[in-house]
């Protein structure tokens, strides 16, 4: 019998823990197999368990993907209360550079896992798609948590710069070259190595970061070994129905800067920076959608250590998915550059390699709708080591030791999850 006619998916109301952490720590036997995905106003949070079907692709394949997964929830028989809600979680990469640091994802990245628990506000769902679990037994345990945080026992042992000379001299030379006229702006990043002396727990990490209140989306996706994490602010895109909602953000100033959201505003060098990335957008949507609606200034988003220049952008959904939209939108160039193909290019000669760093991850429904971040903010984990990712945008005003210093503050939420304070 063909496998697609023998699966099922069974849903069920959820009424169980809603606490992230414990339901982490209750599927331990998972680790590799899981991950969270919470939205900015904490509305959303979705929980994969154990993989039943990764749909991978070693080239970012939006096509490819949405149909392995509409193959999945279409040939499968539905045992459920309410209407279809299996969702699919993952990721494509920044680009078609392979990355080291992400060796066990694939480019396109996706996930039906084996169980997803969706807790929203106004109902929760407990989805099985592996007949063999004992669905009971998982409902009146996950009943039954009893909500402990997890305190992390790793403390850090040293912290390593990986290419921040390389960042210095690709910065001076990326304003050279915009000085020359060959482009307008381009993203360039770090990464920081971080050691630890224990093994990193994603449990503690998660703890910790449901302890700040900060509005950013929680991403954790674990591959085998390797665990990725953000704590993104940044949205890429929303589908919900006949809308699409997606924002600019670039423009950057640190609040330990005097009346930094002022200057910030006021600022030609971000305000040059911001209007890139927002008229960008309005080319990239134009296939998709109409009566494209913005303020004409842009305001601030406070994030815990940075203000932010943010447009926010609604409109009207001519056509395509989240998936399609997610595609024709990254990079914007908050992450790329303008125009795109040049900075895209010049990021790829800089060799960043940058996997998930700064890549569209998120979730759809059968339906079509969905929410995709941009993944910055962000760390990969592999036993005792994390790998920190922070980046910022290159214009040709701006001044490479400032630079160095926007990327240290966009290291700090990633090493206050780990609680490192101080460069070891
Ligand atoms: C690239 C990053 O952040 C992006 C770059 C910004 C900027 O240059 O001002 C601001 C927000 C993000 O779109 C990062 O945090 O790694």
């Amino acid at each position: 019998m063909p496998e697609d006619l023998v699966r099922a998916i069974y849903q069920y109301p959820y009424e169980g823990c809603t606490n992230e952490v414990d339901i982490f720590n209750y599927f331990a036997d998972y680790k590799g197999e899981r991950y969270l995905y919470i939205n900015k106003d904490k509305s959303l949070k979705i929980i994969g368990i154990g993989i039943q079907s990764l749909i991978k692709r070693d080239t970012i394949d939006p096509d490819g993907v949405e149909k392995v997964y509409q193959s999945f929830v279409h040939n499968s028989e539905v045992f459920g209360v309410d209407k279809l809600q299996l969702k699919l979680f993952g990721g494509f990469y920044f680009d078609e550079d392979d990355s080291e640091d992400f060796s066990t994802f694939h480019k396109s990245h996706f996930i039906i896992p084996k169980i997803q628990i969706i807790i929203e506000e106004s109902a929760s769902w407990i989805i099985f798609t592996d007949a063999s679990i004992d669905k009971e037994r998982v409902i009146d345990a996950l009943m039954h948590l009893t909500g402990e945080s997890v305190a992390s026992a790793a403390h850090a042992l040293k912290c390593e710069d990986i290419n921040l000379d390389l960042f210095r001299h690709n910065a001076a030379h990326a304003i050279a070259q915009m000085k020359s006229g060959a482009f307008n702006k381009v993203v360039l990043s770090r990464k920081r190595r971080i050691e630890m002396d224990a093994e990193i727990q994603v449990e503690a990490l998660i703890d910790k970061a449901r302890l700040n209140h900060e509005a950013s989306y929680l991403v954790v996706m674990e591959s085998g070994s390797k665990t990725f994490i953000s704590k993104t602010p940044e949205q890429l895109v929303m589908v919900n129905g006949a809308y699409l909602y997606t924002n600019a953000i670039a423009g950057t100033m640190s609040k330990s800067v005097d009346d930094a959201k002022a200057k910030l505003l006021a600022d030609e060098k971000n305000l040059i920076e911001h209007k890139i990335v927002v008229d960008s957008i309005k080319d990239d949507l134009i296939p998709y959608v109409c009566d494209i609606t913005m303020k004409d200034h842009p305001q601030i988003l406070e994030n815990q250590f940075l203000y932010h220049l943010y447009t926010p952008i609604k409109a009207k959904l001519k056509t395509g998915s989240t998936l399609r939209v997610t595609h024709a939108m990254h990079p914007t160039p908050a992450l790329g550059g303008y125009p795109k193909v040049q900075a895209t290019e010049y990021i790829m000669q800089a060799g960043e390699c940058r996997g998930l760093y700064g890549a569209p991850i998120g979730y759809v429904d059968a339906e079509g709708n969905g929410e995709f971040i941009v993944a910055i903010r962000s760390m990969v984990i592999e036993r005792n080591e994390a790998v920190l990712f922070a980046g910022c945008g290159i214009v040709e005003d701006s001044e490479v030791e400032s630079e160095v210093y926007e990327t240290e503050v966009k290291f700090k939420p990633m090493l206050q999850m780990l609680g490192v304070t101080h460069n070891e």
